[in-house]
């Protein structure tokens, strides 16, 4: 691996590195314009997930036969791997109109009393980041979504009245990034949950294919197989390389999206072939070259690379560790052998003559 060594850390905007990241899996302001034109409108074109789709299809197709409204789905994975767009898949398949918002947008129970009063009969209620909701909200939802009822309080202190209202029958489509964190209560509530994966490397180039063709650019398999193996697992991202790689093949080529063309746009961009980017590699060359591959303190690693400690934590290791490049452990963050390989680089004890420097550093 080819790296800077003398390149100044990135410093930029330590404290919320992550969004303007091109590798970063949230959704930014470019995406959100261009993610609405590549979303797959029904299961048929929703690339991967095969079981979760297999199971949704029946979920579906059952209530169809039936002439019932689905049951209420929980969409959980991590972002950008297409909770928002099967929403809109469960919406289109059933023929029923969609209503969006989120969790942090309800910020009081009568916010969402306001919401589910005004609902149509069979229509599907997408709840975006449901696990930040109010509590008094959240206990709302229970009875709405297990009685389609909800009882509006009128007035307040001890002449305040619960007057019950009925709902028509709703679809409720929630969606988290962390499932761990809903009440169980809330859970339970749920007929079907659909825990989304990580795509593997051949889905993303269906993705990316896909893509390219509604974005009516021009590319070749291997060039779609050299951007699906920087995407870290995720279509969102896919897309957004997708995006910047075409840049490159307009301006540097004649547009054509070769193996060699994804490459050294890629290049440009700082992300190396298995989807790491400035950050990352910072901080795993630190770990490897000034402690030896570890174990050291998240602190230390931190001032080592310039960044702030939540920036290393929350940013770069969740995919180090992924990856399978970077461990966590009680005595403080170790490099896998696989790190000293994606590097190119190896570890002290295979040096002859060097000694180990396991133990060293502490936190
Ligand atoms: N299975 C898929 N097939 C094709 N494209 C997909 C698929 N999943 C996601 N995408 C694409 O990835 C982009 C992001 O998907 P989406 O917005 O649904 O993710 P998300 O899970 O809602 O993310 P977040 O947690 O940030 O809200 C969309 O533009 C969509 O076109
Ligand atoms: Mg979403």
């Amino acid at each position: 691996m080819n790296w800077d060594d003398t390149a100044p850390p990135t410093t930029e905007d330590p404290a919320t590195g992550a969004p303007d990241r091109l590798v970063g899996a949230d959704a930014d302001g470019e995406d959100t314009a261009v993610e609405a034109a590549l979303r797959p409108k029904d299961l048929e074109e929703f690339v991967g997930q095969e079981r979760v789709r297999e199971q949704l299809d029946l979920v579906l197709r059952a209530a169809r036969a039936r002439g019932a409204t689905a049951d209420h789905v929980l969409l959980s994975g991590a972002p950008g791997l297409g909770k928002t767009t099967l929403s809109m898949i469960i919406a289109a398949e059933m023929g029923a109109p969609i209503r969006i918002t989120s969790g942090p947008a309800i910020q009081h129970a009568g916010d969402l009393a306001a919401i589910l009063s005004s609902l149509q009969e069979g229509e599907v209620l997408f709840l975006d980041e449901i696990h930040r909701m109010s509590r008094p909200a959240e206990e709302m939802l229970y009875m709405a979504m297990e009685d389609f009822r909800v009882d509006v309080i009128v007035g307040k202190g001890p002449g305040a009245t619960a007057i019950p209202l009925e709902l028509p029958p709703f679809t409720l489509v929630g969606a988290t990034t962390r499932a761990g964190l809903l009440p169980p209560p809330l859970r339970d509530r749920f007929g079907f949950t659909a825990h989304m994966e990580f795509y593997a490397p051949a889905e993303l180039e269906r993705v990316i294919h896909r893509s390219a063709g509604l974005l009516d650019v021009e590319i070749e398999p291997e060039g779609a197989a050299e951007i699906a193996g920087r995407s870290r697992g995720t279509p969102r991202i896919a897309n957004r390389l997708l995006r910047r790689v075409r840049d490159y093949a307009q301006v540097k080529a004649d547009g054509l999206i070769t193996r060699e063309i994804a490459s050294q746009a890629l290049g440009v961009y700082e992300v190396d072939a298995r989807g790491l980017d400035r950050l990352d590699r910072a901080v795993l060359t630190a770990l490897l070259k000034l402690f030896g591959g570890g174990p050291v303190g998240l602190s230390t690693l931190a001032v080592a690379v310039g960044e702030e400690r939540e920036t290393v934590e929350e940013v770069a290791e969740p995919f180090l560790v992924r990856e399978g490049l970077l461990a966590r452990t009680p005595r403080g963050r170790i490099a896998t052998p696989a790190a000293w390989d994606h590097l190119g680089l190896v570890p002290p004890q295979q040096q002859a003559g060097a000694g180990g420097q396991q133990g060293l550093f502490g936190a």
